[in-house]
């Protein structure tokens, strides 16, 4: 662990069921924090029942109100979401719900970089052109969730090589990386090329083969 990790304590506790529109239920222990670096309202579910001597599965998931809440079906976010919730349930571990909406440059940013790729930019000259990061999301507040929350070693839920670089130069081990699904669309798909080829990210994308 990073000794210079600013410590962070948990603020509050509270039992959530969730219950998905369809059908998928969940127990959540639901966590808030304070002293967290940045000072947003970043939230830990704690779901399933790990094993003591388990390795728990974390999902670092960056906020999207267009994908999580309204089902937008340009990005990936609200089916990841919703498998990250199940996948961590069935095997024990924390669902960080990070408040990066935009991958860190905001809703309304965020918005405005969709006119400029509707106008033929990918989504990550879209923010530079805006004069924003093509990625600002730094992990140092997720980093200091689990150490509150005493989860040190894990397994982590994503397709991003940067989530895992950024844990590990905080002093967190990330024992291994596990992917998630491939949901791409029509409406998706070349955000997610974008990933694949500008930052990296993992994922298998059949649909682009041909
Ligand atoms: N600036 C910007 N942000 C976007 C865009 N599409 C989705 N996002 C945001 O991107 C974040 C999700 O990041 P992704 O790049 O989809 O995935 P990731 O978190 O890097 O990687 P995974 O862990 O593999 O899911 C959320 O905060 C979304 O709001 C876009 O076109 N422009
Ligand atoms: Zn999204």
């Amino acid at each position: 662990m990073d000794t210079t990790l600013t410590k962070a304590t948990v603020r509050t506790r509270v039992d959530i069921p969730l219950r998905f529109a369809d059908g998928f239920e969940a127990a959540a222990e639901v966590y808030t924090f304070e002293g967290l670096v940045d000072g947003r309202e970043h939230l830990a579910l704690v779901l399933g029942d790990p094993a003591p001597d388990a390795v728990p599965l974390v999902r670092m998931h960056s906020e999207c109100l267009t994908g999580d809440v309204f089902g937008s079906a340009r990005c990936d976010c609200g089916p990841q979401l919703r498998e990250a919730v199940e996948r961590i349930a069935e095997r024990g571990g924390v669902l960080l719900y990070l408040r990066q909406e935009g991958r860190g440059i905001g809703l309304y940013n965020k918005l405005d970089a969709y006119a400029l790729q509707d106008a033929g930019l990918d989504t990550y000259e879209a923010n530079t052109a805006l004069g924003l990061p093509e990625d600002g999301r730094d992990y140092t507040a997720a980093a200091q969730m689990l150490a509150a929350l005493g989860v040190e070693s894990f397994d982590l839920l994503t397709n991003n090589p940067d989530k895992v670089r950024q844990l590990r130069d905080l002093g967190l081990t990330v024992a291994e990386t596990v992917g998630t699904g491939v949901f791409a669309t029509d409406a998706n798909v070349r955000y997610l090329k974008a990933k694949v080829e500008r930052t990296g990210h993992d994922i298998a994308l059949p649909a682009l083969a041909a």
